[in-house]
């Protein structure tokens, strides 16, 4: 181990020995779920939820401790003009998360959700991934061991979120290194970045990848070199929860595209998590679908912040609710079917 936690080589090894789902617990669900007062598979995707739930905890389904971790971080790339905001932005909204009043503040008091502020470095924007990698090894390394920290709390489900003024563009050029296709199937608004500013926008996902593009076979070269701090982060907390038996639910575009990057490294990564939305941002859906996944809503909201998973996490609480605190046929004298 180096001073900054794990070297970067150390996270290409814990990518390839990730533990697979629990079978017991996943057979255990099936068959309490089997005995419950509703008709079978009356409960729809709230059953696979439950079911997904006991196979990545190990345990029966439950939701006791629910976490929304929001990942802050600045990026060199917004001196180009690709987006409406200043990055002065990112540290007024994690001040306004500790504050309370942000939308993702409200969603967690609705649905009894913990909330943590990670902010990354916020004076020490990473490089233009237009012209330079967004990160050193050491760095990007370090950040995502940090990224593993947000579980250290304790939670059983996990929320990621992110703030970070620009980072839609870095995601987009994240996902056109994975993908490819044109950086114009992946660059949407994002704020509101619309015009010029988008016209910019598309110019320097293009730049980005074509100055990168010996080096983006590998997928954490293409975290390190046109990731983020938060980015890194959310990686580092994806692959934790794994190794700690964490569900995890994933928010939109920005998170995804953070996600992708654990994906295209081993095609099981991401069986511990779920989508909670797919986002207004028009390449959301497509990366989703990439990811072989479906969103859990579809409520036309494009802020970040965790938002989408947060909310989402109401439904996974009430899947566990379900399938813990119902009772069986024979507990409450209610006939099964009869063949
Ligand atoms: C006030 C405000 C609150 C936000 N909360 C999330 N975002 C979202 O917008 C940013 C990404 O968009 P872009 O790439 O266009 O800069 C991220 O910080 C994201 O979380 C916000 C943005 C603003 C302005
Ligand atoms: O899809 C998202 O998460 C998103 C969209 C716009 C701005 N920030 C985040």
């Amino acid at each position: 181990m180096s001073v900054t936690g794990l070297p970067f080589d150390d996270f290409r090894v814990l990518l390839q020995n990730l533990p697979g789902p629990d079978a017991r617990a996943l057979v255990a669900a099936r068959e309490r779920d089997a005995q419950l007062t509703k008709p079978a598979g009356s409960l729809g995707r709230l059953e696979e939820i439950a079911f997904w739930l006991a196979a990545w905890t190990g345990r029966a389904p439950a939701v006791n401790r629910p976490l929304v971790a929001i990942f802050a971080g600045n990026h060199g790339v917004t001196r180009h003009g690709i987006t409406p905001y200043p990055s002065s932005v990112t540290q007024q909204m994690v001040e306004n998360f500790a504050a309370g009043g942000a939308a993702i503040n409200q969603i967690c008091v609705t649905h009894d959700l913990g909330l943590k502020i990670f902010d990354l470095a916020l004076d020490y924007p990473t490089g233009d991934i237009a012209t330079e990698a967004a990160l050193s090894e050491r760095d990007c390394a370090a950040t995502m061991a940090f990224g593993m920290e947000a579980i250290a709390g304790g939670t059983d489900l996990l929320c990621i979120g992110e703030m970070g003024i620009g980072n839609t563009t870095v995601a987009a050029a994240i996902n056109l290194a994975l993908y490819g296709g044109d950086a114009e199937d992946w660059v949407g608004p994002g704020t509101g970045s619309h015009g010029e500013l988008l016209a910019r926008k598309v110019a320097v996902v293009k730049q980005a990848v074509e100055f990168h593009r010996d080096h983006l076979s590998d997928p954490l070269e293409v975290l390190r070199r046109l990731g983020g701090r938060e980015i890194a982060a959310i990686a580092g907390a994806i692959l934790a929860a794994r190794v700690e038996k964490i569900p995890v639910l994933l928010d939109g575009y920005v998170v995804t595209a953070a996600a992708s990057i654990l994906k295209s490294a081993n095609p099981s990564a991401l069986d511990h998590c779920l989508v909670g939305h797919v986002s207004g941002e028009p390449g959301h859906l497509r990366a989703i679908e990439k990811l072989g996944k479906t969103p859990l809503l579809a409520l036309g909201m494009r802020l970040g912040e965790g938002t989408g998973a947060a909310l989402a996490a109401g439904i996974v609480k009430a899947a566990a609710a379900c399938h813990s605190g119902m009772a069986t046929f024979e507990q409450a004298g209610v006939s099964n079917k009869s063949n």
